[in-house]
């Protein structure tokens, strides 16, 4: 069966119904359990060889109760994170304390309440990007994703730039799903990381 048949105003009444669950199942989870989820996943994605090889690696800050990366961010890798710009995110290296930055700058508060590197920190191009960990509210089997409805990612991921750069969805196992509705400028993800394991993407 075609999950992208049926009209687009269908779709996108299911993936704003979708979203609105997801979105209050995480934030309903209590805080103990969410520290305890997210410091397991990030043990997931530390014993993955895709991740230790990574030199520089994009993520996110966590907003929503989010899977917090944020205890990776002391590994010595390049981490880059997004400033949004209009419909864009332009990538920047940022580490705590400025740890091996020539700058440091403070992080400042972006469009959508979310922490964004400061627009003068150093950037990063796509070509020194070695894996992308990409914030999702739920993530299916085949790696197909629901965000927050900006189509921040799906725009980037289209560009040739980034085309074929590994992608691997973060999301705690609950939000690990059969199937979510397609639009048809959804991509797949390589795979997903929950706290249960990282799963590369059905073909
Ligand atoms: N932590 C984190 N940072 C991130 C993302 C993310 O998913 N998580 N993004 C991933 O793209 C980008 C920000 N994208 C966002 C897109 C929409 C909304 C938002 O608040 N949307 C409205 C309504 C949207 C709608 O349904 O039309 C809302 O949820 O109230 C927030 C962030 C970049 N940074
Ligand atoms: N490759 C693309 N080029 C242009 N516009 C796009 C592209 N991909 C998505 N969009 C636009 O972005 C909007 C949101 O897409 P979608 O609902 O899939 O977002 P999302 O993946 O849930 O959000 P986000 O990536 O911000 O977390 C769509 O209405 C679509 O018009």
């Amino acid at each position: 069966m075609d999950l992208t048949a049926g009209s687009q105003a269908d779709r996108d009444q299911e993936k704003a119904i979708r979203r609105r669950s997801l979105l209050k199942a995480r934030q309903t989870m209590h805080p103990d359990l969410w520290r305890e989820k997210s410091d397991r996943l990030c043990a997931r994605l530390q014993s993955w060889e895709g991740f230790a090889q990574a030199r520089t690696v994009l993520a996110y800050f966590s907003v929503r109760q989010e899977p917090d990366l944020s205890p990776l961010f002391h590994l010595p890798k390049r981490w880059g994170f997004p400033r949004c710009v209009e419909k864009e995110m332009v990538w920047h290296r940022w580490s705590p304390n400025g740890a091996g930055m020539p700058r440091a700058y403070p992080l400042q508060t972006g469009a959508f309440g979310i922490p964004e590197p400061h627009p003068l920190s150093l950037q990063l191009s796509p070509a020194e990007v070695d894996l992308i960990l990409v914030p999702a509210l739920a993530c299916d089997v085949q790696g197909y994703r629901l965000g927050y409805g900006g189509g921040f990612y799906d725009r980037m991921l289209s560009a040739p730039q980034w085309r074929g750069k590994p992608t691997i969805g973060i999301v705690f196992e609950y939000a690990r799903v059969p199937r979510l509705p397609r639009d048809p400028w959804d991509r797949p993800l390589h795979g997903i990381c929950t706290e249960t394991g990282l799963f590369l993407a059905d073909g």
